[in-house]
């Protein structure tokens, strides 16, 4: 096994958008970054806001993920015996050097993911926070080797979110990021040995849906937290199952958000915007179904678009940056396939939805899409009915409660859903009525670490974040003990 050194991120401190090649194995396992060994299917990893090649990825095979999951095997002999308090320890430390190379890290997500800056700032500290918050948390019995596997939305944030919680219980893991989004995961991993936590405590395997499939399968693994599209998550349950696996899925959603003429409408506008537009709309739990009572939907959509237009796209590392690139080439077509999509079908893009090009030139070939506002939308459309993972937020008009309730009821997904009223009575019974696992009201995608996030239907099920998190990554075990003699039937 082909092992190499821990590397220091300073050098990422100063890098800018089109300047860095990331050269360092991204594998990690048995405490050290591995190379992979065979490099034939490997596949090149885009620098978004440019579109340069930042690194190769490249897949592991069988061999290697079997190292991974023996390495996580012996780290959870070891880790699981140690007292909540002691793991707790580690796990502060963990968390007390991410915040300190915040910069850093946040600066590789963007040049990785394309968001921008002062949102990876963001998915940083709620990292290290998710972290703080389940150290010490757990007495139960671990389950074993644990497997998280990653989108590439939240790359690092998506890590810590999968780990704090299973290493808090006393279980190891192995992560596999997403292929689009490589770079971060490893430094979590090098953080969490520098922090002291023993070797193959928490490993890093690249690669695909082969490489998954081998950690699904794989038949000392305890349990697969997946984040990720719909279709691939019933693949991990269904290969799961095989093995009679735990599972938690974290899927796709179509969420609504639901505004009464009774709203601060200027909140109302800023939590729509919110419920949209970060991470260039690719974010589960987007509020992307905006339901507007008729009486204010002027008033609404003139201010949303007078909003939108203003968003400033560009260089998702300079700091007045508010949308950067999207995740690639072919996820940006999808998302403009949906946009003539939905005028074919009749509805009316009121600003953005065509490609950007900054005037710096070398964001030239980068992935940049003006935010989108579509208006004359119907509940039969494609851009209502599936998730379009991008900046494009769709308005309906609604007159009642319980007519609105009904359509925004009226999907497969239930990840989020989100209310503007001045009514709390109203605000409450709505939240009550709606099939999600989150209800903002009057204010949208806010999500603390100390709060359950999940989905209803065929959002998923189990849940990230919250005290109750501890529950999917530990077992009960009862023992009874006899004091006295056996009372016999027979
Ligand atoms: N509910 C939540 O918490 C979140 C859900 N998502 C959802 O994720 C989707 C976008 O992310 P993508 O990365 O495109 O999703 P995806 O489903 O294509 O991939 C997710 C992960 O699964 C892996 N994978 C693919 N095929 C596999 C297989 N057969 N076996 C095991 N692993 C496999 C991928 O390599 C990747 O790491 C969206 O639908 C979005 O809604 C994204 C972020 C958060």
């Amino acid at each position: 096994m082909a092992q190499q050194p821990c590397l220091s991120l300073p050098e990422y401190r100063n890098v800018s958008t089109g300047n860095l090649v990331v050269k360092e194995p991204l594998n990690f396992w048995g405490g050290a970054r591995v190379k992979s060994k065979d490099t034939k299917n490997s596949e090149p990893v885009y620098e978004p806001a440019t579109g340069r090649v930042l690194c190769d990825m490249i897949p592991c095979g069988e061999e290697e993920v079997d190292q991974a999951i023996k390495s996580a095997h012996s780290a959870f002999l070891k880790w699981s015996k140690l007292a909540g308090m002691e793991r707790a320890r580690i796990m502060l430390e963990a968390a007390r050097i991410i915040r300190e190379r915040r910069s850093e890290i946040a600066r590789l997500e963007v040049i990785n993911n394309g968001k921008c800056i002062t949102e990876a700032e963001v998915d940083i500290d709620v990292a290290w926070q998710c972290i703080e918050y389940f150290a010490g948390l757990s007495q139960l019995e671990p389950l074993g080797v644990c497997v998280g596997i990653g989108a590439w939305n939240y790359p690092f944030q998506i890590a810590a979110w999968k780990s704090a919680p299973a290493l808090a219980c006393g279980n190891a893991m192995v992560f596999k990021p997403s292929p689009m989004t490589p770079v971060t995961a490893v430094i979590l991993a090098e953080i969490y040995k520098e922090a002291g936590a023993p070797d193959g405590l928490f490993n890093v395997v690249q690669g695909a849906a082969e490489t998954g499939t081998l950690l699904c399968h794989h038949p000392m693994v305890a349990k697969v937290s997946f984040t990720g599209s719909v279709p691939t998550g019933k693949k991990v349950m269904e290969m799961s199952a095989k093995g009679v696996k735990q599972v938690t899925l974290e899927l796709g959603g179509k969420s609504p958000l639901i505004i009464f003429k009774d709203c601060e409408l200027e909140n109302a506008i800023k939590g729509a915007l919110m419920a949209n537009f970060l991470t260039q709309g690719e974010v589960c739990c987007n509020g992307t179904r905006v339901f507007v009572q008729r009486e204010i939907m002027k008033p609404f959509v003139e201010e949303v678009v007078k909003k939108t237009k203003a968003i400033s796209v560009g260089d998702p590392l300079l700091e007045g940056t508010r949308m950067g690139a999207l995740i690639s080439k072919p996820h940006m077509e999808k998302v403009l396939g949906f946009i003539n999509q939905a005028k074919q079908q009749g509805a009316k893009v009121l600003c953005g939805g065509e490609p950007y090009v900054p005037s710096n030139p070398k964001l030239k070939g980068g992935y940049f899409l003006s935010p989108c506002v579509l208006d004359n939308c119907r509940d039969d459309m494609t851009c209502v009915k599936e998730e379009i993972f991008g900046p494009v937020m769709s308005v309906l008009p609604f007159d009642t409660e319980e007519e609105v309730v009904q359509r925004a009821n009226n999907t497969t997904f239930g990840l989020a859903s989100g209310v503007f009223t001045r009514d709390i009575a109203r605000a409450h019974r709505v939240a009550e009525n709606l099939q999600a696992g989150t209800c903002f009201i009057n204010n949208y995608n806010v999500s603390p670490v100390e709060v359950p996030f999940g989905g209803y239907k065929m959002s998923g099920f189990g849940r990230e974040n919250g005290m109750v998190t501890i529950e999917y990554y530990s077992q009960l075990k009862t023992v009874v003990v006899e004091m006295g003699d056996v009372e016999c039937h027979f």
